[in-house]
């Protein structure tokens, strides 16, 4: 029997993000090849913690580490393992100058201050869920440095905005583990193989559905809310929407980016500007949505227009299908 180039065991194993970014970078003749690399280092971390979350459990990964971070949680050691090896990546990798984390107050140097990006990042989104095996993530978002390259960077370089992101993606750590991400185009999903250790594109030029009929949010807060939220949460009851809620930023929103939904972190009496983080949850999830045609809002106004002033601000974040968010704006006003 001949074997041919379309026998079953000879079929190709798909386009690898290392060739896709290779690929997109010739598209762009004055591309230097530095945020290529840049995303590259991102991808090694991601498959680095996808190992360790998978093994958390045999290699003593779980629990907290008594201490509490700048966000006065208490920091799970997968939560610092994970700050440790992104860091660590983008310090080795050489494309990064500087990086703001969840999990460290002030900036932190990589020393590659020849290097033209700053990352902002959460290391490890879904912190509660580590210990009970459930959908976990990384997000990040980079700017191109404000600062002149050979010099110290700053504060500025990581308040530019949400529109001044020239990528951002996250990893989700599921039943498989994904890396979606943009630089501003389209958004493509990578799978990651773990036999062959590479990102293989799965999840090509993603686009949201207009609509859809899942929401989510922390029903537990449901009293915190105000009105206008209430309202569009019954609302949704009565029309039998489905409640989803992992609990889990990155998987919510994952969800919902493929089925079409809508994810809500409102306002509370806790946190009444909102739990979530602008720079390193908000801002490049929203740069995502902008890019597969979702919708982030505060309520007021668009994520990606809020003027940032601190690096751990947290802003109420309204993220989903457009028709789905737009409805609940309405409630609001
Ligand atoms: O437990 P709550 O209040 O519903 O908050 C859950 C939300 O908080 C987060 O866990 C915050 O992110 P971290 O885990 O990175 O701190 C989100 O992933 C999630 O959507
Ligand atoms: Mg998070
Ligand atoms: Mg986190």
């Amino acid at each position: 029997m001949e074997i041919t180039a379309s026998h079953p065991l000879a079929l190709p194993v798909g386009v690898t993000l290392d060739r896709y970014i290779m690929h997109r970078q010739t598209a762009f003749p004055y591309a230097t090849g530095e945020l290529s690399q840049l995303l590259r280092d991102i991808a090694l971390a991601g498959k680095i913690i996808h190992r360790e979350v998978n093994r958390a459990g045999l290699i003593d990964l779980t629990g907290g580490m008594g201490i509490q971070n700048v966000q006065g949680e208490s920091q799970q050691k997968l939560d610092m393992i994970a700050n440790i090896r992104f860091s660590r990546a983008l310090k080795n990798g050489g494309e990064a100058c500087a990086i703001i984390s969840e999990e460290e107050e002030e900036i932190i140097y990589t020393g590659n201050n020849h290097a033209k990006y700053v990352v902002a990042m959460d290391p490890l989104d879904g912190s509660s869920n580590i210990d009970v095996n459930v959908s976990i993530g990384t997000i990040f978002s980079i700017y191109r440095r404000v600062t002149p390259i050979g010099t110290q960077p700053t504060m500025a370089d990581f308040l530019q905005g949400g529109r001044r992101q020239v990528a951002a993606g996250y990893i989700l750590y599921g039943s498989s583990t994904i890396l979606v991400y943009s630089t501003g185009h389209n958004a493509n999903g990578f799978t990651y193989d773990a036999s062959l250790g590479e990102f293989i594109l799965s999840h090509p030029d993603i686009q949201c559905p207009a609509d859809g009929q899942i929401y989510s949010c922390n029903d537990g807060n449901l009293d915190d809310y105000e009105p206008g939220v209430q309202a569009y949460l019954s609302a949704c009851r009565r029309k039998k929407y489905t409640a989803r809620y992992i609990g889990s930023l990155v998987a919510d929103f994952h969800r919902n980016l493929l089925k079409g939904g809508i994810y809500l972190y409102p306002p509370t009496k806790k946190n009444p500007d909102g739990k979530l983080r602008l720079l390193y949850e908000a801002f490049p999830l929203a740069f995502l949505a902008e890019m597969t045609g979702c919708v982030a809002t505060t309520g007021q106004q668009s994520i990606l227009d809020i003027k940032p002033d601190s690096f751990h601000q947290r802003t109420p974040l309204y993220i989903g299908s457009p028709v789905m968010v737009e409805n609940l704006v309405g409630f609001l006003a």
